[in-house]
């Protein structure tokens, strides 16, 4: 533990010495903020004081081992806060997803972990691989945080931090999970606009992705972050993430950061198309090197696979997370189309 405070290195340690944290540990830092270590990667902080104006503030990194910015900045961010060079306003939960497939710099190691929430890590065969019970694991240590006893209920928050795998034409995006009757918050689009994130996908469908577990079943903001391309780690340009890191840490460190943004200035868009890979020959159309957010005529075929076309069905449709190589079932493109948002809450 101690190590912990002198050189908080606790994802090395997690990835080289996991059975450190086999058994959960609780100590306190110097200035009084209570650290609560629940597994290797999984860390929460606690603030003194208990109030409702705290927040409860999920980052999670990882999810996709080789999507290295992000956890590159969380890793930063844990060491600054056990260091004691960051102080805390609100309890923060750092959540670093899947550590074999960092060891490998892949994707995933069997199963792409972000299929697998909402429970769906133990349908079919149930918990038979690592990731599935990673899954479940990271959506336990989501429900203890967000309903920890003896705790106010303070506002739900949860970034889940990626970079894309393909150049993005509108480079920082975020996927707004499907809200049910909830309406989508002006704020919380005022808090991505702060770390550089103008353009937004609503999301108008369940999935089993980690920010809709957390916004339906935890009522939390949550949103799946896309903060750049996937690089290896140590060759991501860090000046292109400091907007997100700097707007991160004041979100956790002031009593209440309140960004405001102006809605012309957001790129908003719909999904109006998901395209799952359905069978074992999936073409798409367009080059490997098409940066997301391309656009296409109506009409269009954007991918095929035998039987079936996948067109663009109005004119300007853009293709996003082109991907022929998933498994099969799962999705392989997502198309969507400019909109509005008129009915925001605050
Ligand atoms: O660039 C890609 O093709 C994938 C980047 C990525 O991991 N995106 C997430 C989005 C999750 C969501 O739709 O909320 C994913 O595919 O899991
Ligand atoms: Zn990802």
């Amino acid at each position: 533990m101690q190590q912990l405070i002198d050189g908080g290195n606790f994802l090395a340690l997690s990835r080289q010495s996991p059975s450190l944290f086999s058994a959960p540990m609780t100590f306190e830092l110097a200035n009084g903020t209570s650290v609560i270590i629940t597994a290797p990667g999984i860390i929460q902080f606690h603030p003194v004081g208990n109030t409702t104006s705290k927040k409860k503030v999920v980052l999670s990194c990882g999810v996709h081992g080789n999507e290295t910015a992000p956890i590159e900045i969380c890793d930063e961010l844990v060491q600054r806060i056990l260091s004691g060079q960051l102080s805390l306003s609100h309890n923060v939960l750092f959540l670093f997803g899947n550590l074999p497939a960092m060891d490998i710099a892949e994707r995933f190691v069997q199963e792409n972990m972000n299929r697998l929430f909402s429970g769906a890590h133990s349908e079919g065969e149930g918990l038979i691989n690592d990731e599935r019970k990673r899954a479940k694991a990271l959506e336990d240590a989501v429900a203890d945080f967000f309903t920890r006893q003896n705790e106010q209920n303070g506002e739900r928050l949860h970034y889940d931090l990626h970079t894309a795998i393909r150049e993005s034409k509108n480079e920082k995006f975020a996927v707004y999970p499907y809200l049910h009757d909830r309406k989508h918050s002006k704020s919380q689009l005022a808090f991505l606009a702060a770390c550089g994130v103008k353009t937004i996908l609503l999301s108008e469908n369940p999935t089993t992705t980690f920010s809709y577990f957390s916004s339906f079943y935890h009522n939390a903001h949550a949103f799946t972050v896309e903060l750049g391309k996937v690089k290896p780690f140590g060759q991501n340009d860090m000046s292109r993430f400091k907007e997100a890191k700097d707007a991160l840490v004041s979100l956790i460190t002031s009593n209440d950061y309140s960004p405001q943004v102006d809605m012309d200035e957001l790129d908003i868009f719909r999904v109006n198309q998901v395209i799952n890979r359905q069978q074992e020959e999936f073409t798409l159309h367009f080059d490997d090197d098409t940066p997301n957010f391309t656009g296409y005529p109506k009409g269009t075929v954007l991918a095929s696979e035998p039987g079936t076309d996948y067109t663009a069905q109005v004119d300007g449709e853009a293709i996003v997370f082109p991907n022929a190589k998933v498994a099969i079932g799962q999705r392989a493109l997502l198309t969507v189309v400019p909109t509005k948002l008129d009915d925001l809450d605050v």
